[in-house]
């Protein structure tokens, strides 16, 4: 199986602030992960894991600090994106063909959800477990080398929460970088984990 990764994928956040609305989320946060970390994103509902990924991933701009993130960066969240109207595949196939991903790659990632199976039926007929693995074969046939997967084992049976785990730890065994927001504990090579705790009543000035 082809696998291409950034030499040496790298994130380092540097007294790093985020305000959304009119709360600061996270404030005068640090975080350097280096190639072949998989790091575990814990925190209580609403303590900025989400916020943080979307900032990461260039969604949300950062309100001060410094960003230093070196490599190609895949986010699997509860945001689908994959057309409900297309057979599985195919809904993932046209991200892949943006990238220039070739085919096999695409192929090798829905077998490893166990998704070949599904691979006709229409995104819509899919139950949300199966969503949920379609999402995760699209970031896994992605060639980023950063994955941030937020709430990825959300309506995975015991099954697939074993593959994607075996999955997350073949990608750091190559030297990529995996960060998982998740409320349980991914059971591979968990270098780190990462506890996010914001002050709660905190305004931006
Ligand atoms: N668009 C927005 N405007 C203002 N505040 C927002 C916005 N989106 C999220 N928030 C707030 O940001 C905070 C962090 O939300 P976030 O989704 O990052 O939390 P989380 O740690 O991922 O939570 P959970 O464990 O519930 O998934 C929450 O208090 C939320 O209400």
């Amino acid at each position: 199986m082809p696998h291409s990764q950034a030499a040496s994928p790298s994130i380092a956040l540097h007294r790093v602030a985020i305000i959304r609305g009119s709360r600061v989320i996270l404030r005068d946060f640090d975080l350097e992960v280096e190639s072949g970390e998989l790091i575990w994103v814990r925190g209580a509902n609403g303590s900025g894991k989400s916020t943080l990924f979307r900032a990461l991933s260039g969604l949300l701009s950062v309100a001060s600090g410094e960003v230093s993130i070196s490599g190609a960066i895949a986010l699997c969240d509860d945001n689908l994106a994959l057309d409900l109207d297309q057979p599985l595949e195919k809904a993932i196939r046209f991200w892949t063909d943006l990238d220039g991903i070739e085919p096999a790659r695409l192929e090798f990632a829905l077998e490893t959800l166990d998704l070949i199976g599904l691979a006709e039926l229409p995104v819509r007929l899919l139950s949300a477990g199966q969503k949920r693995r379609g999402a995760l074969a699209r970031l896994l046939a992605s060639e980023a080398p950063i994955w941030l997967l937020d709430e990825p084992y959300n309506g995975l049976d015991q099954a697939n929460v074993a593959r994607l785990d075996a999955a997350l730890s073949r990608h750091t065994e190559k030297g990529g970088i995996a960060l998982v927001a998740s409320h349980i504990a991914p059971t591979v090579n968990v270098a780190r984990s990462l506890v996010i705790d914001r002050p709660r009543t905190e305004m931006a000035a």
